[in-house]
């Protein structure tokens, strides 16, 4: 089978025993991806990246969402402060690393969150984009948060 899109784990965590990401349902639209290790998102609202121990391939012209789950704020007090993570194609096997996805995570509890390895944090979307008439990015990916600057 051509490889298309998928998920595979980090050499990091290579011998953590993770799991692959599953839908749940049939018709899920959704990967439910787990934390890779136990981890503790605190009470005064700081942001935390939480490892998944996991990288995505997928299509040029394809990106993956990472989405709260919506027992995530109801039921445990845990907000994406980005709101969606972007996990770009180019991410994966970039210049400067693996392409490691991690998750953003905010208690908005007013009390401590603790994760629990195998707990599912987030679901993840492939999702296929458009591009502009006179799109002329050739630029090379060479990491993730911020790699590309400000201006
Ligand atoms: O929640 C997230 C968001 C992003 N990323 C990684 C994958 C993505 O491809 C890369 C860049 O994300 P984005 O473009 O959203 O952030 P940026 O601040 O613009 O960084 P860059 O300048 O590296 O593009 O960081 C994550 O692992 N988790
Ligand atoms: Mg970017």
């Amino acid at each position: 089978m051509t490889k298309k899109r998928g998920f595979e784990i980090v050499k990091k965590f290579k011998d953590a025993g993770l799991d692959l990401p599953q839908r749940e349902t049939a018709n899920a639209a959704g990967y439910d991806i787990k934390a890779a290790a136990d981890i503790t998102i605190p009470a005064d609202g700081s942001i935390k990246l939480v490892s998944t121990g996991l990288k995505a391939y997928m299509q040029a012209d394809e990106v993956l969402y990472l989405i709260n789950r919506s027992s995530g704020p109801y039921k445990r007090g845990l907000v994406l402060p980005n709101s969606v993570g972007v996990i770009d194609a180019d991410y994966y096997n970039n210049e400067k690393n693996e392409g490691e996805i991690f998750v953003q995570m905010r208690s908005i509890s007013g009390q401590d969150v603790q994760i629990k390895k195998g707990d599912r944090i987030v679901q993840a979307i492939f999702i296929p984009f458009l591009i502009a008439d006179d799109d002329q990015a050739a630029g090379v990916r060479t990491g993730g948060f911020g790699s590309t600057g400000d201006k």
